[in-house]
């Protein structure tokens, strides 16, 4: 494997650039170093749909090096991140040719698929804010502390992944605050009351409950 790394590239990128961009051809397999990746997908009249974030140690741009077709979706940066390229054959070398890689990948393909699944079902709830709060769910995690959000999106990230407007994500995030749901504890949110985030993701939440002050 060593001589897999001496064939890579790096390169850094500031928070907002284009990693990949969707209908460009592929030239070489990405892998994520350090930083934070958004994959994004643009709809016909130009609104940008959040599908998935890329985490440090995770690779991407691996369809098209597979299939041989344009980018399926274009790969943001979020945060300054450095990610490193692997070479078209090489790459394809390696996913060809190594059991072990190919088994990864398989188990990455179904990660991916369930996600995908999950995500089109919270995109077609019809309320802006049921979908942040299904999405909220989705990144609750339990610790020591109990039901947690670590490391929540930014506003605008999370707007874009439900296709709403940072200022709904503001305005749902506020009322679940005021609903004592969630708080928010420095970097973290604590979830108070995962059953009634839940409930408030499913048949949302009745305005006359929300506290005016
Ligand atoms: N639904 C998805 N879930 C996760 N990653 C995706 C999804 N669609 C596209 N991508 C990633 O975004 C990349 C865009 O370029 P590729 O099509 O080469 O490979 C793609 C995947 O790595």
């Amino acid at each position: 494997m060593n001589h897999i790394a001496g064939l890579m590239t790096s390169r850094i990128y500031l928070s907002h650039d284009q990693v990949i961009r969707k209908g460009d051809s592929a030239d070489n397999l990405a892998f994520l170093i350090s930083g934070k990746l958004q994959v994004v997908d643009l709809t016909e009249d130009g609104r940008e749909i959040g599908i998935q974030f890329i985490h440090p140690g995770t690779y991407f741009g691996e369809l098209s090096v597979i299939d041989g077709k344009p980018r399926s979706a274009s790969v943001i940066s979020v945060k300054t991140s450095e990610v490193a390229f692997l070479p078209n054959m090489q790459a394809r070398e390696l996913i060809f040719h190594n059991p072990t890689i190919a088994q990864r990948l398989m188990t990455h393909f179904a990660q991916v698929v369930r996600a995908a699944s999950s995500q089109r079902t919270l995109l077609s709830i019809p309320n802006a804010f049921q979908r942040v709060f299904a999405q909220l769910q989705t990144f609750v995690m339990v610790n020591n502390q109990g039901a947690v959000i670590e490391g929540l999106p930014r506003q605008h990230e999370i707007a874009i992944m439900v296709n709403t407007s940072r200022e709904t994500v503001s305005r749902a995030l506020h009322t679940l605050m005021k609903l004592n749901i969630i708080e928010k504890q420095g970097s973290m949110l604590i979830v108070k009351q995962p059953e009634k985030l839940k409930q408030a993701a499913t048949i949302g939440i009745d305005d006359t409950e929300v506290p005016k002050k």
